[in-house]
């Protein structure tokens, strides 16, 4: 079952995120040398950038220099380009963090779609060598108004595949089109999942995908974000109270 905490606004949720990512930090750095955390775009990027470095500078063992930083997905543009997920990051996040820089395992430019994707999956099995199937520490997603999650979207043959960890499409309903993705089987292996919505527009899809009725349960278990369960790791939703205002379940209502 899924953890769900529930803030008054995207300001307080940044906040909490912001400090679950630096502690999550600071226990894996601490435990294993390194903290490995996967990064998804959209509303995300600014979220972390807003509160991230303060959190880090109130954690000092967090130690972002010791971060091996990968993206849950990528839009497949030239890294200046306004919709690069990782040129997002690296003007609006990393810019602000520390010196030396986390390790970042950035999307290679400039090849076709199936080949960054080939090529960004041999990056990420060289940075975790030994595993057959890479486990983050922590991978942060967002959720579209479809249930999308990373690049990952209803309906789509890329929610079958179960041998890739990075695979491509090139019809992304959400522009632009060409992307690289993390699978299912990459993103369900991680210690943590944490899918952040805000807003009242995915309130409708948090709805369908946390508290489906009866007679939709099957229709909602299609939807990618709702395909998100950590093999032996966790899932938690952190929405404000827009995303959260069609639920009826408990929650856990955040200052
Ligand atoms: O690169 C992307 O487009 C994202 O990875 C995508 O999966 C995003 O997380 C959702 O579309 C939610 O985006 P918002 O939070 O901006 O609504």
């Amino acid at each position: 079952m899924a953890a769900v905490s529930v803030f008054p606004s995207p300001a307080e949720l940044g906040a909490a995120l912001a400090r679950s990512v630096a502690d999550a930090a600071a226990e894996a750095v601490a435990s294993g040398g390194r903290f490995t955390l996967g990064l998804s775009g959209g509303s995300l990027v600014a979220l972390l950038a807003r509160e991230l470095p303060a959190a880090l500078r109130a954690a000092p063992g967090a130690e972002p220099s010791r971060w091996l930083l990968a993206f849950c997905d990528e839009r497949l543009v030239p890294p200046e380009h306004p919709d690069s997920t990782g040129g997002a990051y690296r003007s609006q996040l990393l810019s602000q963090l520390p010196r030396p820089s986390p390790h970042v395992l950035w999307v290679t430019p400039g090849l076709g779609p199936e080949e960054t994707a080939r090529d960004y999956e041999g990056q990420l099995r060289r940075a975790f060598p030994g595993e057959a199937t890479p486990r983050f520490d922590l991978l942060l997603l967002g959720v579209g108004p479809d249930g999308h999650t990373c690049s990952l979207f209803p309906g789509h043959a890329l929610l079958q595949e179960q041998n890739s960890l990075i695979s491509f499409l090139e019809d992304s309903p959400k522009p632009p089109p060409q992307r690289v993705t993390m699978t299912l089987p990459l993103l369900n292996a991680a210690k943590a999942l944490l899918v952040v919505a805000t807003g009242a527009s995915k309130a409708p899809v948090i709805k369908r995908i946390l508290e489906p009725p009866e007679e939709q349960r099957e229709e909602s278990e299609s939807l990618p974000a709702a395909r998100l369960r950590p093999r032996s790791g966790r899932l938690w939703w952190l929405l404000d109270q827009e995303a959260a205002k069609e639920l009826r379940i408990p929650l856990e209502k955040c200052p």
